[in-house]
């Protein structure tokens, strides 16, 4: 498990531990990793965008500071850099307000203050600002994020300290300026900001510098890596049977989209539940497709509801929010959704939206979804009392008591019609062979992703192709983690 932390937290744990050690010595721990981390992208170690050098002596490094403690941490990884022969030229923002002893540092190492950043670097420091920033980069940053991205356009790699200036910390969210690195080296603990978009995709290869801090148990945000997946995937015993396994109902596709039945069946098929029941006017295509379904109702584990079901069928979703089984509702059963409705349901609940479904419940517009993900998934879960995973750029899944995990293995070849409707029968399945909501919908996230991955291989891919790559999705995750998957909760019973 990837764990990421928000800003108070950091800080309260840097306290705690500051008061036990040396003044200095976390940024000392700090700017140390940081400027390994550099050394090696430096020799030829990390995101191939220029040709290696295959030494630190000699390598031209620039370096932005802010006023803060970030530019503390960048100016003493300069010193270090600037100790091994690297030509090292820092910039500051404020030169009033650069940390005292990390110019010291890199001045008494050979370092240089420049006007602006020069030509030909190999590498640039972001020591702008870091979980001290507030809000959008003020003109002054602004100007340096705009130096950092023109030494990157000419081939320089640039390396963000702890979080990338313009990013905020807790949230991903970026307001105007920002500079997009290929590497952050971040400290302590992951952020939020760094694991959800937009922030994510400015942060590139994150690397974790581990500098003591004491973290409480229970992250802000986390992200299921292959061995917490593996653990959470249902495989049957010697002692399964079909019904034991969990039955997933599909109430989808429509006269005008008969396709999304095939592609939600497509998905539940392959999400571990023991049979798939269909229901609705799609039972031609979806038997011609999948001779293996059940048509017509009867007794399930968990229902999907709702994709490609069109207008005039919310009444049959309505009989499913009222009945005591599992439920997970996406595209067209989400219209109109009342919030009283879903409070109401005993059993858990997961909504699927994508952006523009989200915003539609909110009451908001799409783009302050994109750019809000997790303070609109966090809204949507506390006003409907459901488990929700926004899909998009980066899958953000929240539960109701406040728990958000985000998806890590998306790729934007995702972006394709009807890859929504597998994911929807996917995480059905799961919940049908009894994972709560959360897990079903953050395992279901990881193999939908890690399958798009598989088939589309960087070239266009098809919903269809990303449910048949599940199985080797299913198998690689279990695979890498070493687990194997095993056994979990056979057995449930339903309606
Ligand atoms: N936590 C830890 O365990 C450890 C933390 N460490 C490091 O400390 C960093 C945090 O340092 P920090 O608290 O000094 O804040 P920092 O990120 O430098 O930003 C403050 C500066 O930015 C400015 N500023 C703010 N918003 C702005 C904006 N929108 N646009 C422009 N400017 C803006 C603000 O100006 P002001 O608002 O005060 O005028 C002030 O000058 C942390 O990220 C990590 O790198 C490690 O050394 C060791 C362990
Ligand atoms: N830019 C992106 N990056 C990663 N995944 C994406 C991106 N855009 C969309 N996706 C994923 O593609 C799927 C699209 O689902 P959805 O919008 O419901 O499409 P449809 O209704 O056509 O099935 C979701 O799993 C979503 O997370
Ligand atoms: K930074």
């Amino acid at each position: 498990m990837r764990s990421a932390y928000g800003v108070e937290t950091v800080r309260a744990a840097e306290r705690e531990l500051m008061a036990r050690l040396p003044d200095g010595a976390l940024m000392q721990r700090a700017a140390a990793g940081l400027a390994a981390v550099c050394a090696q992208l430096l020799r030829g170690g990390g995101p191939g965008r220029r040709p290696a050098r295959r030494k630190v002596a000699g390598a031209r490094v620039g370096v932005l500071v802010g006023g803060g403690d970030n530019g503390g941490d960048a100016l003493y990884a300069g010193a270090r850099l600037a100790r091994r022969g690297a030509g090292v030229y820092a910039v500051l923002m404020d030169a009033g307000r650069a940390h005292g002893g990390g110019l010291a540092a890199l001045l008494a190492a050979g370092g240089r203050v420049v006007e602006r950043l020069p030509e030909r670097l190999d590498l640039v420091l972001d020591g702008l600002l870091g979980i001290g920033g507030r809000g959008g980069l003020r003109p002054a940053a602004a100007a340096l994020a705009a130096q950092a991205d023109t030494a990157r356009a000419a081939g320089a790699l640039v390396v963000a300290v702890d979080l990338p200036s313009g990013v905020d910390a807790d949230t991903g969210e970026v307001a105007g300026a920002v500079v997009g690195a290929d590497v952050t080296v971040t400290f302590g603990a992951y952020k939020p900001g760094l694991l959800i978009s937009p922030g994510a995709t400015y942060a590139g290869t994150v690397r974790l510098v581990d500098i003591g801090l004491a973290l409480p148990a229970r992250p802000e945000v986390s992200a299921l890596q292959d061995a917490d997946v593996a653990g959470l995937l249902p495989v049957p015993g010697a002692e399964s049977d079909k019904y034991r396994r969990g039955v997933v109902g599909v109430l989808a596709g429509s006269g005008q989209y008969p396709g999304a039945a095939v592609l939600a069946v497509a998905g539940a098929l392959r999400g571990g539940a023991g049979a798939v029941r269909y229901v609705g006017p799609a039972d031609q295509a979806v038997l011609a497709r999948f001779p293996e379904t059940l048509i017509g109702t009867g007794r399930v584990q968990a229902w999907v509801a709702g994709p490609g079901l069109g207008d005039g069928r919310l009444a049959e979703v309505e009989r499913l929010l009222a009945s005591d089984v599992p439920l997970l509702v996406d595209a067209d059963g989400l219209r109109g959704l009342s919030p009283e409705a879903l409070r109401r349901r005993t059993a858990p609940t997961l909504l699927t939206p994508h952006a523009g479904e989200a915003a539609a419940l909110l009451g908001v517009d799409r783009a302050s979804v994109e750019a809000q993900r997790l303070r609109r998934a966090r809204e949507l879960a506390e006003r409907y009392g459901a488990t929700v995973l926004l899909k998009g750029s980066t899958t953000v899944v929240c539960d109701p008591a406040g728990q958000v995990r985000v998806n890590p293995t998306g790729t934007p070849w995702l972006a394709t019609a009807g890859s929504g409707d597998v994911l929807s029968g996917l995480a059905g399945s799961l919940l049908a062979a009894g994972l709560d909501p959360l897990d079903a919908a953050s395992a279901a996230a990881y193999l939908h992703g890690r399958a798009a991955h598989h088939a589309a291989a960087d070239a266009p891919v098809t919903a269809q192709q990303v449910a048949e790559a599940l199985p080797a999705a299913w198998r690689t995750t279990s695979e890498a983690s070493g687990a194997g998957g095993r056994a979990r909760r056979v057995g449930v019973s339903g309606t």
